[in-house]
């Protein structure tokens, strides 16, 4: 019996081949035929929480004549740095890793950010398969060639846009996710209800239980509904020349708490506050009326997703969010909501609104 399969295409861009993101369960037979016949050799970079499936995989692409290596990274934000980034390039060197060759990134975001940026980088880019774990991966980081690592200085600030060849979404993989990280996948769906699909925040406010739960009767919808949203934005612009900012709803102070927490906050987790300060400040510019404002705090609570953050650590955050990249030299610029799915740009807002709007998420 074949499992069954959705197809979500990603269109192609200038320079850039379309591809598809397959969801559904039990798909990893599916790998091969994303990696294709060209390649010789096979790199699975993966978390050391997945040795086991990273070497369940190794041995499957084994099995079909690749000449296939594991290269086990640190869990989650420890991964994304430029030591592990060398490590990875030092083992493609050992394998005699070429042009035509293809790496496959297992496992939650960091890590198919991670396994990207090598992809991006090695031999000036690979092929690459995105094959994500969790929740978050699937619906956003897997998809769209955003790849990168940190520096000292702030999130993601190195890196490039480099699509994958293709994305695996095995639902199967989730049922092993602890629930701390599978509910801050969550913070990116339902930033994708606001932003562009409100039927997802209808689907979740019906049964928030359900959402928390892999088992849950509208996972997969979530999931497939959330993945079209990216997979439109990033079709239409691949390199955040405009459209795809909206992408960062949230993100401008998320990045700063997480880099605030040392990246001890899951990045969802981050976001879930990131997106009440968002809401906050719209409502305060006048462009968002106080109901979907106050949708926000509500949603993003049912579901067991932080609304506030330490209130001492304003000046810090402040300082961090200048290097956003969605800053212009001086700028703050900040993705707000006109409304339901009116996402639009608040550029350098007062001081006093920021502060405002901070007052709001300070506990
Ligand atoms: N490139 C993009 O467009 C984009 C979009 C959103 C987020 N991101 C990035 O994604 C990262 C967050 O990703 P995340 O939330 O998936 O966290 P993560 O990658 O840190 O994974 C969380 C933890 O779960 C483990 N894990 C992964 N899959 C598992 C499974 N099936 N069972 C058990 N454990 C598993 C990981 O090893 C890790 O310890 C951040 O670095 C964020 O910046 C990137
Ligand atoms: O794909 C995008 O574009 C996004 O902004 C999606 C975000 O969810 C994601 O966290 C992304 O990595 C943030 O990118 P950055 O450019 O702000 O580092
Ligand atoms: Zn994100």
């Amino acid at each position: 019996m074949t499992a069954e399969v959705t197809r979500v295409t990603v269109g192609a861009t200038a320079g850039t081949e379309a591809y598809d993101v397959l969801i559904g369960h039990q798909l990893l037979g599916e790998l091969p035929s994303l990696i294709g016949k060209k390649a010789q050799r096979v790199a699975v970079i993966h978390p050391e929480a997945l040795a086991e499936t990273g070497e369940v995989l190794r041995a499957d692409l084994a099995a079909e004549g690749y000449e296939a290596v594991a290269i086990q990274v640190p869990n989650a934000e420890e991964a994304k740095t430029a030591e592990v980034a060398a490590y990875c390039w030092k083992a493609l060197g050992q394998s005699g890793f070429t042009r035509t060759d293809v790496i496959v990134g297992v496992g939650g975001g960091a890590t198919t950010d991670l396994a990207g940026f090598v992809a991006a980088t090695w031999l000036r880019g690979v092929r690459w398969v995105a094959v994500p774990t969790t929740v978050l991966a699937m619906v956003d980081a897997a998809v769209g060639g955003k790849t990168g690592i940190n520096t000292a200085e702030g999130k993601n600030l190195v890196g490039a846009f480099h699509p994958p060849a293709g994305v695996l979404c095995d639902l199967s993989a989730l049922g092993s996710l602890g629930v701390h990280d599978y509910v801050s996948g969550l913070a990116e769906i339902i930033k994708a209800g606001f932003i562009a699909d409100p039927a997802i925040l209808d689907l979740i406010e019906a049964d928030p239980e359900g959402a928390r739960s892999p088992d849950g009767p509208h996972t997969a919808e979530l999931i497939e509904r959330s993945i079209r949203v990216k997979a439109d934005v990033v079709s239409a612009d691949l390199k955040e020349s405009g459209l795809r900012e909206i992408l960062n709803y949230g993100h401008t102070l998320a990045h700063a708490i997480e880099k605030n927490e040392r990246y001890n906050w899951r990045h969802g987790a981050a976001v879930s506050v990131g997106m009440v300060f968002a809401a906050e400040l719209g409502r305060i510019a006048g462009r968002l009326d106080d109901a979907t404002a106050d949708r926000h705090r509500a949603v993003l609570e049912s579901v067991g997703l932080p609304v506030t953050y330490r209130g001492d650590q304003w000046p810090m955050l402040l300082e961090t969010m200048k290097v956003d990249k969605k800053s212009r030299g001086d700028r703050l610029r900040f993705i707000v909501l006109d409304g339901l799915a009116k996402p639009t740009v608040l550029e350098a807002p007062d001081p006093a609104m920021l502060l405002a709007a901070h007052a709001e998420i300070a506990s």
